[in-house]
């Protein structure tokens, strides 16, 4: 993959930096601390979107030729939100909430250069059967899932034996839509083969 400007990845994640390199990019990763808060009035999909731009936003004026990535994965079930648990009580409401349903994982996903701004999103439908309470604990327990919106990662034992299908991108519910993104950087001509 030849690219014809540096790219920049602005994230914490270990998962969206693997699914980066997994697009055979090369990059380098800047992290700032961006406050998470959303406007109340915004559709869920809005929500994803408004949460990438804004951790872009720290870097506009850091950017000369580079073009920087952000993302930010969001967990709806229903009209509710979930975020990351704060602890293993939240984890646990979580998990019991998603057992036995469906519910909507949305990565939102901005493209910032100096002179131009992309946003986008994906949404992926995750199908869980109903879990156990031991199953819950039991993965609470070993996994300790506070990094992850949802209390969950589709990668980790919970998605093996509690995720019955899924309609839309994999790696959409792993943090980063790597299928779109790959669509975007060539549409905007960072990326050739
Ligand atoms: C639902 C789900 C989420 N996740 C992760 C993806 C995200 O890293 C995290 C949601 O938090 P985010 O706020 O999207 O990302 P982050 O704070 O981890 O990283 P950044 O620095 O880019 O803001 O949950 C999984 O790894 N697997 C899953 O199945």
């Amino acid at each position: 993959m030849n690219l014809s400007r540096p790219i920049l990845l602005a994230s914490n994640s270990p998962r969206r930096k693997e699914l980066l390199a997994g697009l055979g990019l090369q990059f380098e990763v800047h992290v700032k601390e961006v406050n998470e808060d959303f406007p109340e009035h915004l559709q869920r999909e809005q929500v994803a979107e408004f949460l990438a731009s804004h951790k872009a936003d720290a870097y506009t004026s850091d950017l000369q030729n580079e073009v920087l990535i952000t993302a930010d994965t969001i967990v709806c079930l229903g009209d509710r939100i979930l975020n990351k648990p704060a602890d293993a009580l939240e984890a646990f409401e979580m998990l019991r909430a998603l057992s036995g349903k469906h519910h909507e994982v949305i990565t939102g996903v901005c493209i910032l250069t100096k002179n131009s701004k992309t946003i986008f999103h994906d949404v992926t439908r995750v199908y869980f059967k109903k879990l156990s309470d031991e199953e819950i604990n039991y993965y609470i327990e070993h996994y300790h899932p506070f990094d992850k919106a949802g209390a969950y990662g589709i990668q980790e034992w919970i998605g093996k034996i509690g995720i019955e299908k899924i309609e839309g991108s994999y790696f959409n519910v792993v943090g980063l839509p790597v299928q779109k993104l790959y669509t975007y950087l060539k549409d905007l001509q960072v990326i050739t083969l």
